[in-house]
Formats: C-alpha cells, structure tokens, sequence
C-alpha cells in the first residue's frame, strides 16, 4: 500500500505495515508514538527508524532524520485507528461484529454466539480463549488487543472465508481505544461487578468504559442489555446509540428475551424462552445460573442478527465445551472436581453458589486458586473470604504471580480465609496445590480448581512460561491417585 492511501497529503511511497511498538517494526513500517502509562513512544521513534520505519506519525516535536517521513497529528490514536482499518481492508465492514463487554462471562457468551452462529454463517471467536476461526485456533496476546492485532486478526478471518466474529472487548481495550474503528454490528453487555479498579481507580470509570461499545456501535446496530443488571441497565439504555432489545429471568420487569420455569440441574438445564410473546421450550448442556444468562444474552445476541431461533434450539442442547469453564474433570474418581475461570468476588460468588447446591445432600468443598500479581489487590482478600465461608479446606497458591512474590499475595487471600474461619494452606507450586487438594477430597466432595481454566501459560517476571493448564493438571492429579 501506499502512504499516500492512508495520508492523502503524503508522497506515494510504498509501505509494509503499521507498528505502535519499535521493538516490532519491520522495514518499510509507519510508526505510530503513543503516550503510554509507562513510556511515552515519541521516545522510540529514533530505534523505529533503526529497525526501518519509512513514516513516523507523532504529536510531540522530535529529531527528524533526512529521508523519513514525518507526520504531526495531535490525534496519533485516531490517525492509527483509521489507519489499521484501512490498511487492512476494513474487515469489520464486511463481517457481522458482534462485541461482548461486562465484568464476567464474556469468553462464555461469544463462545456460545461463535459455535452456534457459524450454523448460519462461519464465525470467528477473538478473547481470553483463543483467536479462532474454522479449524484454525492461537493463543492470544491480550483478551482485547491493540488496534494493529485487532484490525489484523479481523483480516485474517476475512481472508479465511469468516463472514462473522464473535470478539470479546475489555474495558481497558475500550479505555484504550483498540477497538475504535471496529464496526459493531451488535453489542452485548453481560453484567458490571467489582474488577479492574487497580486501571480504572474506581467504579465510575470503569462504567464510562464500558458504555464506550454502546456509544460508538454503529447507528443501525442493535444493544443486547441484561435487564437483571441494576447496575448497569438504566446507564446502557441511556448512552446507546442506537435501538436495544433486553434480557433476563423477569426478575426487575419484562425482558424480550426472557428465561421463565427454568430448572437447573448439574446435567443440564431446562427453560421456556419467552421471546416478545412467543414461548420456546429450551434445554441445554449448560449448568448454573449465571450460564443461562450467558446464554439468554447470546440467543438475543444472534436473533436480532437475524438467525432464526428454531435454528438455534438443537445446536443449544449440546453447546461444545467453553474450555476452562465449569469444566467438569472426570477421570472415574469418587469425588466431583470442577475446573473454573473464576477470578471476580461475582464470579466466586456465583460458582460457590453452584457448588453448595452440588453439595447440598453431603460433601465438603475444597478450593485452589490464588489471585494475579500486578493487578487489582483489594480483591485478594474478598476471594479469601467468599472461599473461606464455603469450604472445607482452601489450598492458596500462585497464579500469574509477574513481579510479585506468591507467598506475599497468598498471605494476603489468607488473611481472608481465616477471617471465615476456614483451614487454609499455602501452596507455592500450582500443580503441587492441586495435588495437595485431590489427596485432602473424600468421597462426594467438590474440588473446585479456579483462576485460571485452559490458560497454557503463567505469568511470572519475566513474562509468560509454559503451564500444563489446570484442567490437565487435574487431570494428572487425579490420575497419580489412582
Ligand atoms: C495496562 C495496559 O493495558 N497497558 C497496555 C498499554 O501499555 P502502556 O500504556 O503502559 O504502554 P507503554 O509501555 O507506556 O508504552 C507506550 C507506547 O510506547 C511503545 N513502546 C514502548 C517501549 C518500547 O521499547 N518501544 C515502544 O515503542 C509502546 O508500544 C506503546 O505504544 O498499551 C500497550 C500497547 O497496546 C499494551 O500492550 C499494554 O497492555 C499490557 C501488556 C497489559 O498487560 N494489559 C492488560 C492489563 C490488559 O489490557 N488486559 C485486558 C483485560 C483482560 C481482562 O479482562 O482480564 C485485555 O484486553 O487483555
Ligand atoms: N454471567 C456471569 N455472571 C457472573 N459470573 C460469570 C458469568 N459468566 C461467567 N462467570 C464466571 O466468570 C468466569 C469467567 O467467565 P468468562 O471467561 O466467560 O468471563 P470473561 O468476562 O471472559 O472473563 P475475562 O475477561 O477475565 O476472561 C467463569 O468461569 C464463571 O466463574
């Protein structure tokens, strides 16, 4: 492509690609300088030039070298958004976009929209999960990455026959603009809890954040609200920019995609689906409550994207396995092990609700999981208490420590444990924590492995090191017993 394309006031020379971090540039690159938090990139645009950027757009003054072409702009963000779409073919505006924000049940919810939808039409999945699309599947980089990978990731499905993708937007990728010049044909919001205040500093803005996606969607696009969420419903129909559809269990008034008689059970669930008047007997794989409401969420999410619900109802019975998330390990064992991605007081909340319920006629619960360094501390303790007043015994143990000592972040979870009068132990090593609680389960008991699901890698100093995931720990854990 030629610069000119992207800067129409700018010579023809060709250009490979577009880069915000020097340390990525390829030769033939524009390089975009963005204040960060904790660098400012007007600092590298020198190295850009080393490592062969042809073009740097920037705000600030900086040397200029003879043969480069600067570009000043005191909107670098927007010029690199606009110029991530173009460069890469506008891929959001020949893809159906569906982009699902809130604290907890993002992966769950576009999972779900990505496997059933592709019945209508091939839909990628981009989260926490996995870049996906047909059979192709990577790790990925963040839940919500930069503009670059975004825009990239979009093409990618594009050029491989994708005619829909089901992405996951974070509130810091909205705070951050990644998702900007991203075409949202429909946006759903899950529900708004406690998390992410370490970025956000306090609810507030971490609300605004959010409402970004419901601001920018496209104006003939369509907002999916959880008409249960007192905290965020009022504020979403508010800031939408365009018209929205409900749904929920009728819990604060009427919803347009409402859950009625629903009957949960740890095989599966049943419930009537009351779709603006008309009633359609729902039975799923999915257990526990807050999956209905993933689900609830996702069916509204693919209707008004025009896929009809009788399509939809054989393909929700058996919905594939959202990895890591209440994966139920069975490796023949006496006792009932489940590996979760719960990391939020609401999402421990809600899974230990479940486990009660599992363990209602006998069985005691015991929980692994520690909480993630460089993140959110308050937390740490919330977790240690919610666990403490449900379990039998807590086994407190690393989990993407980065620059932080484990035992320094598991004393904190502790002291929240033993505020709830529950046995807690430190652990270090993951995989010896969830050794530890296999050898402490009796017959009938939960295992409840939590924090961090199928992830494949674990965080340390130095940046990500390989990790077996915990359901294979689980796995391996029980099988040693055996
Ligand atoms: C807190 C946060 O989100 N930070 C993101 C932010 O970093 P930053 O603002 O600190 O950037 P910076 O390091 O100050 O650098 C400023 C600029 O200089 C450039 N630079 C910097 C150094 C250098 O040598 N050369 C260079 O060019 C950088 O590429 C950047 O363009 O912008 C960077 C570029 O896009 C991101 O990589 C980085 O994500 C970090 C790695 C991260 O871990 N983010 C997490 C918290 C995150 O985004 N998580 C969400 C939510 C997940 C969830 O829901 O749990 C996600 O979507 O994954
Ligand atoms: N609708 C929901 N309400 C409350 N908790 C939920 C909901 N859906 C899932 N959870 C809990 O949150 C955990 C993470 O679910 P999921 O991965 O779908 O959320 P997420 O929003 O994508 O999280 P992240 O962005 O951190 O990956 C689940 O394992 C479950 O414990």
């Amino acid at each position: 492509m030629k610069l000119s394309t992207l800067f129409s006031n700018q010579p023809d020379i060709e250009i490979t690609g577009l880069a915000m971090d020097s340390r990525r540039v390829k030769t033939g690159n524009v390089f975009f300088c963005i204040e960060g938090l904790e660098a400012d990139g007007h600092d590298f645009a020198g190295k850009a030039v080393e490592a062969g950027a042809v073009a740097i757009v920037h705000s600030k003054d900086i040397p200029e070298q003879k043969g480069i072409v600067y570009i000043k702009s005191n909107h670098v963000g927007d010029e690199l958004n606009r110029a991530c779409d173009i460069f890469n073919g506008r891929p959001s505006s020949s893809l159906t976009v569906f982009g699902v924000t809130g604290t907890n049940g993002k992966s769950t919810t576009s999972s779900i929209i990505s496997d059933i939808y592709s019945a209508k039409e091939p839909c990628g999945y981009m989260g926490t999960i996995a870049v996906r699309y047909g059979s192709y599947s990577r790790v990925p980089t963040l839940t919500t990455p930069d503009q670059i990978e975004v825009h990239a990731d979009l093409a990618e499905m594009v050029d491989h026959g994708m005619k829909a993708a089901a992405m996951e937007v974070s509130s810091h990728g909205l705070a951050m603009g990644r998702v900007d010049t991203v075409d949202f044909d429909c946006a759903i919001f899950t529900n708004l809890t406690y998390d992410h205040l370490d970025y956000h500093k306090t609810m507030e803005n971490y609300f605004e954040a959010k409402k970004i996606l419901f601001k920018n969607i496209k104006k003939d696009g369509v907002a999916v609200l959880n008409a249960d969420d007192e905290a965020s419903i009022d504020g979403l129909k508010a800031c939408c920019n365009c018209r929205y559809v409900t749904y929920g269990t009728g819990v604060l008034g009427k919803a347009d995609y409402q859950a009625e008689d629903i009957s949960l059970s740890t095989k599966g669930t049943t419930f009537v689906l009351n779709c603006k008047g008309e009633r359609y007997p729902v039975s799923t794989n999915l257990v526990a409550l807050y999956n209905i409401y993933n689900l609830l969420a996702a069916i509204g999410a693919m209707h008004e994207c025009g896929m009809p619900i009788e399509q939809m109802l054989p393909l929700i019975e058996d919905i594939p396995q959202v990895d890591g998330r209440m994966e139920i390990i069975d490796e023949g064992q006496d006792f009932n092990v489940i590996v979760d991605y719960a990391h939020t007081p609401d999402g421990f909340d809600k899974v230990f609700e479940y486990a009660d319920e599992i363990t209602k006629n006998g069985g005691g619960i015991i929980a692994v999981f520690g909480s993630a360094g460089k993140r959110d501390k308050v937390k740490r303790k919330i977790l240690g208490q919610i666990a403490g007043r449900h379990c039998r015994t807590v086994v407190v143990t690393e989990e993407d420590p980065r620059n932080e000592k484990a035992e320094d972040i598991g004393a904190e979870i502790m002291s929240g444990v033993k505020e709830s009068g529950c046995k807690g132990i430190f652990v270090p090593d993951r995989i010896e924590a969830i050794d530890k609680a296999m050898s402490l389960a009796r017959k009938g008991d939960l295992v409840l492995i939590l924090g961090k699901g199928d992830e494949s890698y674990m965080y340390y100093e130095d940046g990500r090191a390989p990790f077996i995931g915990d359901n294979e720990a689980a796995k391996r854990a029980i099988k040693k017993l055996v």
